[in-house]
């Protein structure tokens, strides 16, 4: 999935019709692009094999929420996924953990597939305990009904956003096999299918080894995501993994 963050103007529509043409042609990959709002409508009608996703989704149906948007009107629009948690959101806007949840809960409602986001910083890594803090995290993100046909989870390291810097391997491993032992815990064998991403510089050149992963599920791409050109080996990627 990529997410476009706030880029992105109507002159890059032909970026998300190639990525939609390159997404016909590997159905066994599923590829979206989380595109700013003002986008959503016309992306929608170029979007070829690709979903498209809204970044982020109020907790209310309707009502008097200046400058935010429902579900429904991300779906009317033409988006099938939202972003749910991203970092940027809980740091720049301040949402909770109980926030992200009942975003969570009003996108379902509206028949949108939700991708939830999870991460540590940077001092929470460097102090050795980043799997407990994001398991932790997770938990108290987690909305009620989770279940793998209609929410996926990203862990995203903050600190990797845009950087150009990812943990090892081991890390990725080790981290997605914790938040799937904590997914495990709260829904039990329903946690086996639901997708787990990997967020945080992915690239065309890491991203066969970081979905080689057993426990990583695809990612959640920014830069990578806002051309064809960059964004096409990381479909091609994923789908040397499915195949
Ligand atoms: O939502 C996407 C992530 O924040 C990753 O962004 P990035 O690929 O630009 O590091």
């Amino acid at each position: 999935m990529g997410n476009w963050k706030m880029n992105g103007l109507k002159a890059h529509l032909g970026e998300v019709e190639t990525i939609g043409g390159i997404a016909a042609d590997h159905r066994e990959v599923d590829v979206g692009l989380c595109v700013p709002a003002t986008l959503i409508a016309a992306a929608a009608q170029v979007r070829g094999g690709a979903f498209i996703g809204a970044q982020d989704c109020h907790a209310n149906a309707s009502g008097a929420h200046t400058g935010c948007l429902s579900g429904a009107m991300l779906a009317e629009a033409g988006a099938s996924w939202t972003i749910v948690g991203h970092s940027e959101r809980r740091q720049d806007q301040g949402e909770s953990n109980s926030d992200v949840a009942a975003k969570a809960l009003a996108a379902k409602a509206a028949g949108l597939n939700v991708i939830l986001c999870v991460g540590e910083s940077l001092d929470v890594r460097d102090a050795g305990d980043a799997e407990a803090v994001v398991s932790a995290q997770l938990l108290a993100s987690l909305p009620d009904g989770a279940a793998a046909d209609w929410l996926a989870i990203a862990y995203e390291p903050i600190w990797a956003i845009g950087t150009g810097r990812i943990p090892t391997m081991e890390a990725v491993d080790v981290m997605h096999r914790a938040l799937r032992g904590a997914l495990a815990s709260r829904i039990g064998a329903e946690a086996d299918g639901m997708r787990i991403l990997y967020g945080g510089s992915m690239n065309g050149d890491n991203a066969a080894e970081l979905m080689a992963i057993a426990d990583v599920d695809g990612g959640l791409v920014g830069g990578a995501s806002l051309t064809a050109g960059k964004f096409a080996p990381i479909i091609e990627a994923a789908d040397g993994v499915v195949a």
